[in-house]
């Protein structure tokens, strides 16, 4: 395959992981086309055309692991940073993708970079990837920081010890290695793409370490998420009338309290990102 089809094919898949991801149904606390969840100020049309401006920057991601060997990160940056500035755009400056471009711009890169160097794309390649390409972002962008304007993600770990976004990618995605890709290949069979996705999500929530729940409630909420989504699995999830009545009614709780779980909504579309490149590119 040429290196322009190559590109076209992951950038697609790319944005249909963003698109996917918002439009499954229902999501607790977050937003998808019937709910807004936790959220005042951003329903689907602000993902919609979120997702709008960013998509022509996983192109450019892509070509930084095609043409680049070293110093991969400091080159995704600058277009993370322009990517961020339209998504903010686009969103009158609602935070939508700020994880999701980091996560999908990671696998973008990987995925060029493996291309390049001619190693079959797969989820274990793609992790041993973004672990090589984020190594030691946690002790360079958590542990060494001064204690003016801080990001949420930094103020929580300074308080609670927790690496968010950076320590899953610094793992090599681990949570969607063990848990996410397991459960969506697992409900795939025999459940829709749609309640697949639900499934995964709430796979998701039971170990990722989403600041962003911290956040917008509290430490104690990101127990709660993790205990509210195991029973729900363990009904059976989207697959019992039990399983989906929890689901409804964690939706209602987590409203209440605020909580978002944005950061395991970035880690669907990852899923599914990483599933899709798999089973399309491994043919
Ligand atoms: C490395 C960066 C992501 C920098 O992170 P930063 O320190 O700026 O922010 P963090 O708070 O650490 O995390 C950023 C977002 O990552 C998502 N997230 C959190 N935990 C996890 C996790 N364990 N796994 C995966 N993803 C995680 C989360 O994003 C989602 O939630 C946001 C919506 O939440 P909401 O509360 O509504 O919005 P906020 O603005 O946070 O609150 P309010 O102000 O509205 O009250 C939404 O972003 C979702 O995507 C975290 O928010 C990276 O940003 C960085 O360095 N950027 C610079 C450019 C760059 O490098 N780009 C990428 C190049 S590949
Ligand atoms: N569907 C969604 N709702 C709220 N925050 C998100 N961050 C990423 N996807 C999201």
């Amino acid at each position: 395959m040429k290196n322009e089809n190559f590109i076209i094919k992951i950038s697609q898949i790319a944005l249909e992981s963003t698109l996917l991801e918002v439009s499954t149904h229902p999501k607790p606390g977050l937003v998808t086309p019937f709910s807004n969840g936790s959220h005042k100020d951003m329903d689907y049309v602000t993902f919609i055309k979120s997702a709008s401006a960013i998509a022509p920057y996983f192109i450019d991601f892509i070509k930084v692991g095609l043409n680049y060997k070293d110093h991969i990160l400091n080159k995704l940056r600058p277009i993370g940073v322009m990517a961020e500035r339209d998504m903010f755009r686009a969103t009158r400056g609602v935070n939508t993708h700020k994880g999701l471009i980091f996560l999908i711009g990671l696998i973008c890169a990987a995925s060029g970079t493996l291309y390049r160097k001619k190693i079959k794309i797969d989820r274990l390649s793609l992790s041993y990837e973004v672990k090589r390409i984020t190594e030691g972002i946690v002790e360079r962008e958590l542990k060494n920081i001064e204690d003016e304007k801080l990001t949420n993600g930094q103020r929580i770990y300074k308080k609670y010890g927790l690496t968010g976004i950076r320590g899953e990618v610094e793992k090599g995605l681990k949570s969607i290695i063990e848990c996410g890709l397991p459960t969506f290949e697992k409900s795939i069979g025999v459940l829709n793409l749609n309640d697949s996705l639900v499934n995964t999500l709430l796979a998701l929530m039971t170990r990722v370490e989403d600041t962003t729940i911290v956040h917008r409630s509290s430490i104690e909420g990101l127990e709660f998420v993790r205990k509210y989504a195991k029973m729900a699995l363990e009904a059976g999830g989207m697959l019992t009338e039990e399983g989906r009545s929890i689901i409804n009614r964690m939706d209602e709780d987590f409203k209440e309290r605020n909580i978002s779980p944005g950061g395991c909504a970035d880690m669907l579309a990852a899923t599914y990102m990483i599933y899709k490149i798999e089973k399309d590119m491994g043919e």
